[in-house]
């Protein structure tokens, strides 16, 4: 089996980049990396070790990269730099300043396991991981915002084109601002190849619409727990169709996701998730993803 390929979201995850936080988030201001009230590094960096358990539990391989102080707070946000196709990686470029050096970490981990690179998106386009949402393995989805550009999109298209995939670009709102993390992936969770948990007043009507014509089933997250979320009960990571994990503390979005079949696992990550913008999905890049 290959090590790496995936063109999908919510089959079974396989193998998977994580970067353990350390240093750098230790020594991370929470006014310049836009973290919330809740941030605490060293409860962050418990959280996240309990949760890359949860992951490990599922059967994944976790590739690591560690964060020995280079100033890269985001960093443990790996679903971000990189994108995977059956093909290889494609490198991405951030949208935000902060975290323009990530995308060279993935490069050197995709080199030294020996998976294929198909490109690079370069200035002044940007692309970054969360904005990018397969509906079906020939149709990507990216969402066009603060944090990804035309340029960006055009550039992944043309890399993405020899392999037959679309790519379709959505406006995304402004939102909370342009220091607010807000990508495609903050509206939509996939978590089967049809059904997907969504938050409709926030998505790009035409994407919405797209979803309903490919006959997927959307799953409304409550918007209370929306709210009090900063929008991170939305954002769940598909272990295998239908297998989930999530934030915990939001009972009725768990509850809507197992009203549909769904199976759902919480860990506690309010200093890690809710604080810094980024939820289950965000702390992993899928490597391999395969149907089993
Ligand atoms: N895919 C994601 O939604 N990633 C979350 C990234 C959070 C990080 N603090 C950021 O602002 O980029």
């Amino acid at each position: 089996m290959h090590a790496y390929g995936s063109q999908a979201m919510s089959t079974s995850l396989l193998r998977v980049l994580m970067r353990r936080p350390g240093a750098s988030l230790k020594a991370a201001k929470a006014a310049e990396w836009h973290y919330g009230p809740t941030f605490d590094a060293e409860r962050a960096i418990a959280q996240h070790a309990h949760f890359a358990d949860l992951v490990a539990q599922s059967g994944a391989e976790i590739l690591w990269l560690e964060d020995e102080g280079d100033g890269m707070a985001d960093a443990m946000f790996t679903h971000d730099p990189s994108l995977m196709t059956d093909q290889g990686a494609v490198i991405l470029r951030m949208g935000k300043r902060l975290r323009l050096g990530e995308p060279d970490l993935h490069a050197k981990v995709y080199e030294d396991a020996g998976i294929p690179i198909l490109g690079r998106i370069t200035a002044p386009g940007s692309v970054e991981g969360g904005d990018c949402v397969w509906v079906d393995d020939k149709t990507l989805a990216v969402g066009r915002g603060v944090r990804t550009n035309q340029a960006g999109i055009e550039q992944l298209s043309a890399i993405l084109a020899p392999l037959g995939v679309t790519v379709l670009g959505y406006d995304l709102p402004l939102w909370l601002g342009e220091e607010a993390c807000l990508h495609l992936m903050s509206v939509i969770s996939p978590l089967t190849e049809t059904m997907a948990l969504v938050h409709a007043p926030l998505m790009p009507a035409a994407f919405y619409l797209l979803l309903k014509e490919r006959g997927y089933t959307l799953i409304h997250a409550p918007e209370a727990d929306f709210a009090a979320s900063n929008g991170l009960n939305l954002n769940v990571l598909p272990t295998a169709p239908g297998k989930v994990l999530m934030v915990d503390g939001f009972p009725a979005t768990k509850a809507a996701m197992e009203a549909h079949g769904c199976t759902v696992t919480t860990f506690e990550a309010d200093a890690l998730c809710i604080a810094c913008e980024g939820g289950p999905t965000c702390l992993t890049r899928p490597v391999l993803r395969r149907a089993l």
